[in-house]
């Protein structure tokens, strides 16, 4: 094995909701570099929370595309800065949020093509954008284009059958038609639409990179059998979608050299190459090395629960996305809207702010909270789809208020007890064995993982690295060199940590949590019933 500066290193990016985040890793697979650029904080130039702006309807949420472009410049000036020797970078991949959408303005490709050296990317790229406002997951303003579009494909469940996924409003494809309905102008002075992920990866290819199939699946544009762009879907979208969208291709996929702005401005080396990147759940699966069995849960804003599967069966709730790491594989997906930012509400409003104390309010407060169950939709949820703050006690009678410790309890529980139920009407079931894989920031909270533990009634094991996502984008990003060669994901990542045992489910809790489930899928029906009259 080589040692000294000569080593190589693997780049993994993340372009989550609220952050950019990195981690270089070495030959053995050990961290060498992470560091990362909040958006709200670091580049308050944008005025986002929560590195989102929510518009006046409420339904409508975008982030500055500008904004992912500068947090890259001030990513790698940093790394820089930091003494990175980026000319041992081997290769570079990575994740983003998914679903969310950029539009590249005419001429575009040019600009990419012909970036100079001396300046950064943010000054260069100010106008390749025909949309400044990109539509990312948290948006729910297409409702009429997915009702058009089952229409076109005949039905929701045909929909699912052809792309993993019934029609769902963050999703690209409906996103791109809103566009087209609502602003032609601007889809006319587009010319190549990229997701988040491939969006990052043109600013280093220094072109327009690829979709992949993994993060492709998450638009209601692509089969998922055949892995090519649907021409029913493309056409009930909106016109012209082949060229706009460009060829989709396979997630462990080298889509070529690094540009030389990379090369001149911060010393990478003309071989580093480009594996396509993909999205952040699908990059999550890869970094905790997912085995068939586990069931992974992501902490992030969104929270999301994840599973790998042989054999595609989509239904109407939940997505089944293209495997990033084998072809002949899948992966299903449930998303939660109402994850951290939810938590962080609660937090302020009965903890002072605190985490420490939202813990000790978990750990001073019984499993199965006396009864009481809460629901907390602060924004229209995606599974189910409701909305508002719903509590009841023990009798099931809906109440207006819980004392602080008893509403943390309701509102960690009634999470993970919505988590459990659709996971398990998606197939999963606790069998002796089963692990609970968790990541994204709160997983680094204790307290909570212990109240997921109880309810899935599983051991749950964490990486030390909570951010799974930018781990597995190095992880792919050398596997990416291999691939070809017919070497698999495993073989490649063998050596890397294995996710380490945080908790234990507590002897009482599967009791408790097994007859509350029944009352809280009931009391779930109650609340979806209430949100639609
Ligand atoms: N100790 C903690 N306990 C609970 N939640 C936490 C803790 N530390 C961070 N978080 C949550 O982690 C969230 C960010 O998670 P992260 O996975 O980095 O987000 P994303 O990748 O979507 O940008 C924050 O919004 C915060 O609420
Ligand atoms: O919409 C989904 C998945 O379908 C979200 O999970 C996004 O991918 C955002 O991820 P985070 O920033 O919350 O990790």
């Amino acid at each position: 094995m080589s040692s000294g500066p000569d080593r190589p290193l693997y780049l993994g990016l993340d372009f989550s909701t609220q952050q950019l985040k990195v981690v270089v890793l070495d030959e053995d697979l050990s961290p060498v570099h992470q560091d990362g650029v909040l958006f709200d904080s670091e580049l308050p130039e944008f005025r986002t929370q929560g590195g989102v702006h929510v518009h006046a309807d409420g339904l409508t949420v975008t982030s500055p595309v500008l904004m992912w472009v500068k947090a890259l410049d001030l990513l790698l000036e940093k790394m820089k800065r930091a003494g990175l020797d980026f000319s041992r970078v081997r290769a570079v991949s990575g994740s983003g949020q998914q679903h969310g959408s950029v539009f590249w303005r005419r001429g575009a490709s040019q600009t990419l093509d012909r970036l100079h050296p001396d300046q950064n990317l943010h000054l260069q790229l100010q106008d390749s954008f025909s949309v400044l406002d990109s539509p990312v997951w948290m948006d729910s303003s297409s409702g009429q284009q997915c009702q058009d579009l089952q229409a076109a494909v005949g039905g929701a469940l045909r929909l699912a059958q052809i792309t993993g996924s019934r029609a769902y409003e963050r999703f690209t494809g409906n996103q791109i038609s809103k566009l087209y309905q609502s602003q032609v102008d601007k889809f006319q002075d587009t010319e190549r639409i990229s997701l988040v992920s491939s969006f990052a990866a043109s600013l280093f290819l220094g072109h327009y990179a690829a979709i992949d199939y993994s993060d492709g699946s998450g638009m209601n544009l692509l089969d998922i059998r055949t892995k090519s762009w649907s021409e029913i879907c493309l056409e009930a979208t909106a016109p012209d979608l082949h060229r706009l969208l460009g060829p989709v291709l396979p997630s462990t996929s080298v889509l070529g050299p690094v540009s030389s702005y990379f090369v001149h401005r911060y010393g990478f080396s003309e071989s580093c190459r480009v594996v396509a990147f993909t999205g952040d759940n699908p990059a999550s699966l890869a970094g905790m090395r997912l085995r068939q069995g586990d069931v992974a849960v992501s902490l992030g804003t969104s929270d999301t629960v994840f599973l790998w599967i042989q054999e595609p069966r989509p239904a109407l709730e939940g997505h089944v996305l293209v495997s990033p790491v084998d072809l002949q594989a899948y992966m299903a997906l449930l998303c939660f809207k109402n994850g951290s930012l939810t938590r962080e509400r609660i937090r302020n409003q009965c903890t002072r702010g605190s985490w420490e104390c939202f813990s000790a309010a978990l750990r001073e407060t019984p499993p199965g909270n006396n009864g009481n169950i809460g629901f907390y939709f602060d924004r229209m949820e995606i599974t189910p789809p409701a909305v508002g703050i719903h509590r009841f006690d023990s009798n099931d009678s809906e109440v207006s208020r819980f004392c602080p410790e008893v509403e943390v309890r309701a509102l960690v529980e009634g999470q993970f007890l919505s988590r459990r139920l659709h996971a398990e009407r998606l197939g999963y079931c606790i069998i002796s064995g089963s692990r609970v894989l968790a990541t994204g920031g709160a997983s680094a909270n204790k307290d909570i993982l212990q109240v997921l533990s109880d309810i899935f009634s599983a051991p749950v094991y964490s990486l030390d690295l909570s951010n799974s996502a930018c781990l597995g984008s190095a992880y792919r990003a050398l596997h990416g060199l291999v691939a070809e060669s017919g070497v698999s994901f495993y073989d490649v990542v063998k050596k890397g940590p294995e996710p380490q045992l945080v908790c234990t489910p507590q002897p009482s809790a599967e009791q408790v949590y097994d007859q509350m489930l029944k009352r809280f899928s009931q009391l779930e029906e109650r609340v979806l019933q209430s949100s639609h009259t």
